[in-house]
């Protein structure tokens, strides 16, 4: 292929490249999606949904090359998502997020075609299963709640996760991270669109329930910048800022999108 073809296609590992090793990249029930406000339904059956987080659950903060994630310890139930559409417990793995190069773009979900500079994944693994691994490959395995970050007023409650860039700037560089309350990243409200979907990175397992938020919260353009510091490189190698980390949004097939609010 030639060396334009390749960059028109984006960086040659880009979501379109993702089809050749992963098929399931056009598999039925692919994320992310458009969300269309006024084509999903208000289902009054969704119950509320039901977030506990113990801080001294948080345990490290991690570059791992395509984002950065903070870890929580997840061998018991000190950090669990109930409620809301799921069946069941889901434990709290890790919550990571996506962006963009420039304020315009960055989030995975979209709502009617609007796209946000940032958007928070809150990773949750199902109890019925062993461990987040297995989870992973069922149907009803994990429950991720998305969080869209406006740009706006500084947001104090991500200044904690932004002092630590500095000790994770390179792939495979990671921190201890400590006493931290995912809670506090999200907005007051918790009306949520609800959809079967899969994750947004390889190796795109259709195992994702979707919960995600209608409400943003801020994040400043200077916020902004800090995560755009961050490298997708290692040590040593050339740096590549860390942008544009998001899958853009993936065809519906017949899905519905159900509502928790009116
Ligand atoms: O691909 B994702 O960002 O979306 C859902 C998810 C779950 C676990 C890891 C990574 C992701
Ligand atoms: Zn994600």
């Amino acid at each position: 292929m030639k060396k334009q073809t390749l960059l028109h296609l984006g960086r040659p590992e880009g979501p379109e490249m993702w089809a050749e090793s992963f098929p399931i990249a056009n598999g039925p029930r692919q994320s992310p999606i458009d969300i269309v406000p006024t084509q999903a339904q208000h289902d009054p059956s969704l119950k509320q949904l039901k977030l506990k987080y113990d801080p001294a659950t948080a345990k490290g903060i991690l570059n791992n090359g395509h984002s950065f994630q903070v870890d929580f310890t997840d061998d018991d139930n000190s950090s669990t998502l109930a409620g809301g559409p799921v069946t069941g417990i889901y434990r709290l793995r890790q919550f990571h997020f996506h962006w963009g190069s420039s304020d315009e773009k960055g989030s995975e979900h979209t709502i009617a075609g609007t796209k946000f500079p940032c958007e928070l994944h809150l990773v949750h693994w199902n109890t019925k299963y062993p461990n987040f691994g297995e989870a992973a490959s069922k149907p009803d395995g994990l429950a991720v709640v998305g969080v869209f970050l406006k740009i706006g007023s500084a947001n104090p409650r991500l200044q904690k996760v932004l002092d630590a860039f500095d000790d994770i700037k390179s792939k495979g560089r990671q921190t201890t991270f400590s006493n931290f309350d995912p809670k506090t990243l999200l907005p007051s409200a918790l009306d949520f669109w609800t959809y079967e979907g899969s994750l947004t990175t390889p190796p795109l397992l259709e195992s994702v329930t979707w919960i995600v938020l209608k409400d943003p919260v801020s994040v400043s353009p200077a916020q902004m910048a800090k995560f755009r510091s961050l490298l997708f490189t290692s040590e040593g190698e050339a740096p590549s800022c860390m942008v544009d980390n998001f899958r853009p949004p993936q065809p519906l097939k017949g899905r519905k999108v159900r509502a928790s609010f009116k």
